[in-house]
């Protein structure tokens, strides 16, 4: 450094730093100045990082309303108010919820389990206002038919009932089922009533009275079977799914084309039901053949004491030491004039007659495979004959006899394919033991359940799902010190975690970073294929985005992660990310011992779900990038970490309303269609601001937010990688003196805080609101990284508009203004003419957004949209990239990643994306 000047500054990631100095001089008149600004935000650093900083905004981090709560409207005190813990009336609350359903069966029990939010919606004024604005009714539950909460699934042995009947116990399931069990008197259970199917449901009647003092309301197991499927099938988006020579797809069924099809539920035996439509089946054909065979004959012939012993057994197994095959009887050869291959099974156990062996001769290992086929082809045979008798072309299999065990499903998947020469197909359904309990739940009609959609249902893997798999169990506990333990005790067996988790620099984390895995998790899980299924939260609020084009086919991913290479590349992305996130989580909580400790469980969550998937990507669905950024921010709020970049958002906010003023006058001196290219390149070069890229990371220890921002506005020469800014232009200011109309209403799906809102996309909203177009700003409903939030967004707007008469009337008409700023240059008169700037919540908590599920208040918004903006990699590249829409769409980006470049826009990293479809 010696001779070079050195000077002091603040860096971005908030440090003192001392940098050698840089040439600030620029000789592009339009940029010169915009360095003048960096020397004003320089000194605001330097203040910056002399005190805390604490606005409005971050004080009080609340959870997205989007998400229904119980509904407090018109909530009443009943009867006397000086009373003890008096009854509350709560007129707007659905009630009559049955809150517990059992499937009672031969060797297991299910449940299905409602539970209410326990959070509260918030009803600040900001959403007050633009609910007026936008014309959604206020806080009417009644609008929704059903009721918010989350449908958990959980599986026990028969055999320990006792289990089961303390776990209902300890959670209190059994009193939600009484019409007033949400209020603060204690629940009596008297005449508590709990649904039930199966034949438990008859043999332990007494025992729920006794232990419980409740009756069971039993239903016909048929009726549940079919109910349950029909719901599966029409609301959960990935639910069916094809399995063939190890690989699974989901199947997309279109509700409206779903009738008729055969389901075949293989319990201790086996039903065929045709079923042509709700409440509409038959129950056509069975066989004695099942999964009781299976268990019954393997325990005898390989002294298993479990049915998943037996199953784990099969995968080690080699059937053709019994079974006798095409070829053994060929002489090695196909038996091809009939379309028999040397390897096909000729008579299962065939080869037990020819060998003098005994019983003892044989592997377990291979008798349990053995069986496992013998069955399962024979199941698959029937129900194809059952389904060609009736012309039925789907077959969905059900019950717990399969355990999402791939050997079993390709080998009845091959007995369908093979006797229909491919004609019909062999589904299974991922929540394959649950659909008599599903379907007794739903018995309740009041529930309104069969109304749901897959759009209201958002489908979570709490920590537990890598763990528990398909093994018989409880769920994981949902105390929090219990959950953090819970990982601690899995992490001490070093058995689960096989994801490449990196080294973190010890001592960041409580307990000295994260151990690279010792073994891999063979002996938490059966099989790799186990089943694992979420808790589906229901959110009858949510919509889909009116102005897709074509939601049908809508795909919001862009990367597609079913190829390997790609899936390793993003998960090592990930996990290699993961010791900054924990370093910046705990640092967002003040870095105390509990914030350690959360951390570190975290990092072990989150490792532990990149390994399962790792080793099964469609485990949990479908899955794509967004899915895996979503789970991140999911598992950092079952840890109770609310806003990890909390403190570096106000920082970069703070730094980038220094510099506003002199952004916006640079702009105010410029003719119409520069200003408009400085405008995007505005926001192109401020959204390199993202704490999620590992390469920004690194540039942000090498200046100051300003020197960043000017670096990258002084690399924003066009053509850009993508350019479609002519033809954007064209729109916007016309052609051959032509002037359009401006454009009605913008949405503005904003992304990151700092620079890339204030200095990037702010000042695109003003110019929209300078043409007349109202401006509706998108931001997620819970905070996703850096990303900027809707809770956030007024106090933000509030600043800049004390700089900007056009923001502050448009913030003023659009009721962003209630409480957040002293009125400088109150105008009231002109404010019901100006046209509005809003902000509305999207719905979500990720940096990237599936459009099939957002707020009400953003397709409300939608409605009378035409023009779409979308903003940052998350949201218009790794997501919505392909999307369609039948407005006019622009998606800006920088493409923070060098991979991600090449493969999208066979560009590099940091080239730019400005791609403007007009409406289709
Ligand atoms: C998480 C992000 C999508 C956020 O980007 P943004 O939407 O803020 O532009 C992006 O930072 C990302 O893809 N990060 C992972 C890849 C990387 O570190 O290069
Ligand atoms: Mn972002």
């Amino acid at each position: 450094m010696a001779g070079l000047p050195v000077k002091r500054v603040l860096g971005i990631n908030g440090k003192d730093e001392f940098k050698a100095g840089e040439n600030t001089n620029n000789t592009d008149n339009n940029k010169q100045s915009l360095s003048k600004a960096a020397l004003a935000v320089r000194e605001e650093n330097d203040k910056v990082g002399e005190r805390e900083m604490v606005t409005p905004t971050g004080s009080s981090i609340k959870r997205s309303s989007s998400r229904p709560q119980l509904d407090l409207s018109k909530a009443a005190i009943q009867g006397n108010s000086e009373e003890r813990d008096p009854t509350i009336l709560l007129p707007n609350q659905s009630d009559d919820i049955s809150h517990l359903a059992l499937d009672i069966g031969g060797s297991l029990i299910k449940l299905v389990y409602f539970s209410r939010h326990e959070d509260q919606s918030i009803d600040d004024k900001r959403k007050k206002t633009v609910k007026e604005r936008l014309g959604i009714s206020n806080g009417n539950r009644r609008s929704y038919p059903i009721l918010g909460g989350r449908l958990h699934f959980v599986k026990f042995e028969t055999s320990k009932i006792n289990e089961c009947l303390d776990f209902i116990s300890s959670k209190q399931l059994h009193c939600g089922t009484n019409s007033l069990w949400w209020t603060s008197d204690s629940p009596s259970n008297e005449n508590a009533v709990i649904k039930a199917t199966g034949g438990g449901a008859y043999k332990f009647a007494d025992l729920f009275k006794e232990r419980l003092g409740v009756s069971l309301d039993k239903e016909d197991e048929m009726d549940c079977l079919v109910a349950g499927a029909n719901f599966l099938l029409k609301a959960i988006r990935h639910e069916a799914f094809t399995h063939m020579e190890g690989q699974k797809e989901f199947v997309q069924i279109d509700h409206n084309d779903l009738f008729p099809y055969l389901l075949v539920n293989i319990g201790s035996g086996v039903s065929m039901i045709k079923v042509d439509g709700d409440g509409k089946f038959q129950r056509v054909s069975g066989t004695n053949v099942g999964g009781g065979t299976y268990w019954g004959l393997g325990r005898l012939l390989t002294k298993c004491k479990s049915f998943d012993e037996l199953l784990e057994l099969s995968q080690k197994g080699d059937n053709r030491t019994i079974d006798m095959l095409v070829g053994d009887i060929y002489g090695g050869m196909d038996y091809s004039k009939i379309g028999l291959s040397a390897s096909t099974i000729a008579s299962s156990f065939g080869k037990a007659i020819s060998d003098k062996k005994e019983l003892e001769d044989y592997r377990p290992e291979d008798i349990s495979l053995s069986l496992l086929r013998m069955i399962s082809y024979n199941i698959g045979q029937i129900s194809y004959l059952t389904a060609l008798r009736f012309g039925l072309k789907r077959i969905f299999f059900g019950g717990f006899f399969i355990r999402g065990h791939a050997y079993t499903m390709d080998t009845i998947s091959f007995a369908v394919h093979f006797w229909s020469k491919g004609e019909a197909q062999a589904m299974f359904l991922r929540h394959e033991g649950f659909l008599g309990a599903l379907g007794a739940f739903m018995s309740d009609e009041k529930h309104g359940l069969d109304d749901l959609r897959a759009h209201q249902l958002v489908e979570r893997f709490p920590m537990g799902a890598p763990f528990t798999g398909g093994k018989i169990h409880g769920p994981p506990p949902g105390n929090l010190n219990e959950k953090i333990s819970w990982m601690e005790k899995f992490v001490l067996k070093g058995t689960e975690i096989t994801a490449p988790v990196p080294m973190a620099p010890t001592g960041t984390t409580g307990l000295g970073g994260f151990e690279v895995p010792l073994s891999k998790g063979g002996t938490l899980r059966s099989d790799a294929s186990a089943l694992n299924i979420g808790v589906l939260h229901l959110v009858p609020t949510l919509e889909v985005f009116p102005l897709l084009a074509d939601p049908k086919s809508y795909e919001p991913n862009t990367i597609d992660l079913s190829d390997h290479n790609e899936l390793e590349y993003w998960f090592t992305v990930l996990s290699e990310h993961l010791p900054d996130l924990v370093d910046k989580a705990v640092a967002s909580e003040g870095g105390t011992d509990d914030a350690k400790r959360r951390g570190d469980a975290f990092a072990r969550a989150f490792s532990a779900h990149l390994a399962r998937l790792m080793e099964e990507p469609a485990a949990y669905g479908k899955l794509g990038l967004a899915n895996l950024l979503e789970l991140r921010e999911e598992c950092l709020r079952e840890f109770q970490f609310v806003d990890a970049y909390r403190s570096i958002k106000l920082r970069e906010n703070e730094a980038s309303l220094a510099v506003l003023p002199d952004l916006l006058a640079e702009l105010d001196s410029m003719n119409e269609e520069p200003r408009l290219l400085t405008l995007i390149e505005g926001v192109l070069a401020a959204n390199i601001f993202d704490w999620g890229s590992r390469a920004c990371v690194d540039l942000y220890h090498k200046g100051t937010i300003i020197e960043i921002y000017r670096m990258s506005r002084n690399k924003m020469q066009r053509p850009w990688r993508v350019d479609d800014f002519d033809l954007l232009k064209e729109r916007m200011l016309g052609s051959g003196g032509k002037k359009p109309p401006p454009h009605k209403r913008a949405l503005l799906f904003v992304d990151n805080s700092g620079a890339d809102i204030v200095l990037g996309m702010l000042p695109l909203a003003r110019e929209l609101l300078r043409r007349g177009t109202e401006v509706v700003l998108v931001a997620n409903s819970l905070p996703a990284l850096n990303d900027v939030t809707a809770m956030e967004l007024p106090d933000i707007v509030a600043e800049a508009a004390k700089h900007c008469d056009i923001l502050r009337k448009a913030a003023e008409a659009g009721g962003l203004l209630v409480d957040a700023m002293v009125n400088t240059l109150d105008d009231s008169k002109e404010n019901s003419t100006s046209v509005p700037l809003m902000v509305v919540e999207n719905g979500c908590g990720s940096p990237c957004i599936d459009l099939r599920q957002v707020s009400p208040e953003l397709a409300a918004a939608a409605k009378d949209a035409d023009l779409i903006i979308l903003e940052g990699m998350g949201r218009a590249l790794h997501t919505n990239f392909n999307a369609r829409f039948k407005r006019d769409a622009l998606k800006l980006a920088m493409v923070k990643n060098q991979r991600l470049a090449e493969k999208l826009i066979q560009g590099k990293i940091y080239d730019c994306v400005c791609r403007y479809e007009a409406a289709s």
